[in-house]
């Protein structure tokens, strides 16, 4: 929002008088969107899963990942940071996409996007397939101009149609290079690995601006170097950050839809989150929670913990 909070933020539930367990499910037990005045940053869902190339199940993504957020706590001392008394963070609860027809739910989330950041609300998406990535860099486009991706994934997702279809989740960005939501000095694929279709497809998606780390490479280089690395590319450009959880291996993301062998550790990811501050984040999502494939939570607590770092590297006023 552009004024400035004139009283203290609405924080989550108290866990110590009322447990956690209980009560109304959103994100980190903040207060919905409608029992605030207003918020500085706001989370919310895209249960859309019809852009999906093998396992289905994301559209129920945004609801495990806020059951799965029930423990998360209100201070972060990896960075030192309350993220939710920095800022007033409130949950805006799901958007009603059509599972029918994927341009239609395409134009939705833009437009629903669009109307929840209003003058300068900070979006943090929950997922959803990757496909809801093009809307949403359209809408952070309208305001910053070309955006330094940092695309988390263990896909590129710069193919360019299946089965004919140019908008599914294995697309999104080769779309948005194509609008020009992307800049191309600036932005950046971490957590790559397996097999593609062709060798061609990394040199393409070079050419669509994306530099890249490779999972391979966190077999040799220590973190801090990555880190350095990923901060170097995004300089100071308004960074948008695209998280599939499948960036993570799936013995820490069993539940998502394309799972790869041989990918992140959550401790990893975590890290090197946290390794970002201090950079100037606009937005980001959280896409490709699965839940039918997920066991004990694994995938939507690893998906809670993304999400609360990012929200912990937020630029102050943001
Ligand atoms: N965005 C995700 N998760 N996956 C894309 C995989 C595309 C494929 O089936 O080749
Ligand atoms: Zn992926
Ligand atoms: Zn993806």
């Amino acid at each position: 929002m552009s004024e400035p909070m004139d009283r203290e933020p609405v924080g989550p539930v108290d866990a110590t008088r009322i447990p956690r367990y209980g009560g109304d499910s959103t994100f980190a037990r903040l207060p919905r969107y409608s029992e605030v005045s207003d918020a500085d940053a706001l989370l919310w869902g895209v249960p859309f899963d019809t852009g999906v190339s093998y396992r289905p199940g994301a559209r129920f993504g945004p609801g495990h990942v806020r059951q799965s957020s029930r423990l998360l706590r209100p201070y972060n001392p990896a960075v030192g940071v309350s993220p939710f008394a920095a800022r007033q963070v409130a949950d805006a609860g799901d958007v009603g996409v059509n599972p029918f027809d994927v341009g239609e739910a395409i134009s939705t989330v833009e437009s629903a996007a669009r109307e929840m950041s209003g003058t300068g609300r900070t979006l943090i998406t929950i997922g959803g397939d990757h496909t809801i990535a093009l809307p949403l860099l359209r809408v952070q486009h309208e305001r910053h101009g070309p955006l330094a991706v940092l695309h988390f994934d263990a896909h590129l997702d710069t193919w360019d149609t299946y089965f004919g279809e140019p908008y599914t989740h294995g697309t999104p960005f080769r779309r948005a290079a194509e609008e020009g939501l992307i800049d191309h000095e600036h932005s950046m694929h971490v957590g790559l690995r397996g097999p593609l279709y062709s060798g061609v497809d990394l040199a393409e998606s070079a050419r669509m601006g994306f530099a890249a780390v490779h999972c391979r490479d966190f077999a040799r280089a220590s973190l801090d170097t990555i880190t350095e690395r990923v901060r170097a590319r995004l300089g100071s450009r308004p960074v948008y950050a695209s998280i599939d959880i499948d960036v993570l291996d799936p013995g820490f993301a069993p539940g998502t839809g394309t799972p790869e062998a041989g990918g992140l550790s959550s401790r990893e990811l975590l890290e090197l989150l946290r390794g970002l501050e201090g950079l100037n984040l606009v937005g980001a999502d959280l896409v490709e929670v699965s839940p039918a494939y997920d066991h004990a939570e694994i995938t939507g607590i690893a998906a809670s913990h993304v999400i609360y770092e990012l929200l912990s590297i937020l630029p102050e006023g943001r």
